[in-house]
């Protein structure tokens, strides 16, 4: 069993849990369910922002812990303000260290697109993305099939909510596309092994159609990486470990904003 399946199994008792403690009327009565989102695509090709998608994330199944001492409100704020496009935030417990209130205070502290990084398998979690203040929803094509992936994007452009659709090759790619997807991300990282290759973004963006957003997630360290995938065609970099691993992911998302400005 690979740790995309472990997670994919505790996912789908997590989710029957959460079912149980809170009923979609109550999700669909909480305080942000009827804001509007904001639209992904502006903020990505706005050409005052960096086109980052800046990350927080507290440990990961490939890398431990990887910062357990900031807090969300300081990091996300200091991110927007350092020019990312969007914000990324986990709220996997078991496996990431993230939780829903993770997104909560993203969602307070800031005026722009927050993206909910989780596993998402069943129509409750994305109503639950809407209820907490998420903008945009993520779909790993790894762990659904199109048929899941066209309904659950379906309920989630219902919701107002913009898609982001993760693959990480040619197949993944082909057999997901569907009308309801906003943006498609290149996983630099293989979920199933956690090896991670940039080219995989590179071989791959020729083939997402024009009508997308293209990103490129993962393993992002040096701003002449961004260069070459903005050249190659890319509209969007998420980025986590590079920013997080820091004593303070604020001050690196600046420096690292600084360095694409004079490059
Ligand atoms: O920390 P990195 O290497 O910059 O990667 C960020 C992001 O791409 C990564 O966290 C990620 C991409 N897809 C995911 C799906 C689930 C959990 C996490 C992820």
């Amino acid at each position: 069993m690979t740790i995309l399946d472990k997670i994919v199994l505790r996912k789908k008792e997590e989710v029957a849990l959460a079912k149980q403690a809170v009923s979609v009327q109550q999700l669909e009565a909480g305080l942000h369910f009827k804001r509007n989102p904001y639209i992904f695509k502006d903020f990505l090709l706005d050409e005052q922002r960096t086109g980052i998608i800046a990350e927080f994330k507290r440990r990961s199944p490939s890398k431990g812990i990887i910062n357990d001492q900031v807090k969300v409100a300081d990091v996300t704020q200091a991110y927007a303000a350092a020019g990312a496009s969007a914000l990324s935030v986990l709220t996997d417990i078991d496996f990431f260290g993230g939780h829903t209130n993770d997104l909560l205070e993203a969602r307070a502290a800031n005026e722009i697109p927050v993206l909910r990084k989780d596993f998402m398998i069943d129509e409750y979690q994305v109503i639950e993305a809407k209820a907490l203040g998420a903008d945009i929803i993520l779909l790993i094509a790894a762990i659904l099939t199109p048929a899941e992936i066209k309904n659950l994007s379906a309920v989630a452009k219902n919701l107002g909510l913009n898609v982001l659709l993760e693959v990480h090759n040619e197949q993944e790619l082909e057999r997901s596309i569907c009308k309801d997807l906003d943006a498609i991300g290149v996983n630099n990282r293989n979920l199933a092994d956690f090896t991670v290759n940039i080219q995989t973004s590179f071989d791959l963006v020729n083939q997402i159609p024009e009508d997308f957003m293209k990103i490129s997630e993962s393993a992002i360290s040096a701003v002449e990486t961004i260069k070459e995938l903005k050249t190659a065609g890319f509209n969007g970099f998420l980025i986590g470990e590079n920013f997080m691993k820091t004593a303070n992911p604020g001050q690196a998302m600046r420096d690292f904003a600084g360095q694409l400005i004079s490059v």
